[in-house]
């Protein structure tokens, strides 16, 4: 099924924008779990298991599994993903961005071996380090754009207008990636919820584009001001994305049911304001 349509029957079927991500960190993990060789995968199959029904995706960052040489872990939890909760996409958080050549590799990495329905990329080395994700079809390509972090003011806030007009880059990324890129309709953009104003920006120059919003929760964006920024016309068009706050709402054995209590409260505070 392709990426954007499991995305919105997710939207549907769970009444919810919230994305759970799973960011697992051995030294957070309850005592019970830890030193235990799976130790990664019993926690993030604990997670997805709890809170499934309540998320539109799931977002493993690559990061956190290949730290911990735990790629293994990593296809385990997808396909588990994919067996037990198939309404659910997986979008894998790997930030790629390379030469074409190299892109094939990431790309066969992400969709082939992890069997993931979307992956994060940098759009900054244009468009054919892009190319090879769009071989295949059904997948979702998701580009960076404004990111959740001060420091990515630093190049996304930058002028490249030119002479004595203003675009800022996320402006240009956002505009490029709307009017060029989504030409199969299979891509989205991250904009962090620290930023409402610049999400509102990019909704305005991107219609009714899915936006993955990292932020809320351990960042501290704000979550109305995210939803009312960012919503679709169909009160839709985001995948609201909590990690930390989730994953260690609680450290004790009951982690999993503490983090079904995040996630339920995070779901529910996104759609008191989804309508309006
Ligand atoms: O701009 C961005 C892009 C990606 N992220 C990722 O999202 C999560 C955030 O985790 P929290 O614990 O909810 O803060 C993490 O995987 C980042 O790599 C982001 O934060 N900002």
């Amino acid at each position: 099924m392709h990426f954007m349509t499991a995305l919105a029957d997710a939207w549907r079927q769970h009444d919810s924008l919230l994305c759970v991500g799973l960011d697992p960190d051995p030294a957070r993990f309850p005592a019970h779990l830890k030193g235990r060789p799976d130790a990664i995968l019993e926690f993030c199959t604990g997670i997805v298991d709890a809170t499934a029904d309540l998320a539109c995706c799931f977002k493993p960052q690559i990061a956190y599994f290949a730290a911990q040489r735990a790629e293994a872990q990593l296809e385990a939890l997808i396909d588990h993903i994919h067996s037990r909760h198939p309404a659910v996409p997986v979008i894998l958080d790997a930030k790629r961005g390379d030469i074409g050549s190299t892109a094939e590799q990431y790309a066969i990495e992400a969709f082939e071996r992890y069997r993931a329905d979307a992956i994060t990329l940098s759009p900054y080395m244009g468009r054919d380090s892009v190319e090879p994700y769009f071989a295949y079809p059904d997948k979702g390509v998701i580009l960076l754009c404004r990111t959740s972090n001060a420091g990515g003011s630093d190049l996304q806030f930058l002028n490249v207008a030119g002479g004595a007009g203003e675009e800022r880059l996320f402006e240009r990324v956002a505009r490029l990636v709307a009017e060029d890129w989504n030409a199969s309709g299979n891509c989205a953009l991250v904009v962090g919820a620290t930023f409402p104003a610049e999400i509102a920006r990019v909704r305005e120059l991107t219609g009714d584009m899915p936006l993955l919003v990292p932020g809320i929760g351990a960042q501290g964006g704000d979550i109305e001001a995210t939803v009312k920024a960012g919503r679709s016309a169909a009160g839709t068009g985001l995948m609201i994305s909590s990690s930390r706050a989730i994953l260690y709402a609680s450290q004790g054995e009951d982690y999993a049911e503490a983090a079904r209590r995040a996630a339920l409260a995070t779901r529910d505070a996104i759609n008191a304001h989804r309508q309006g």
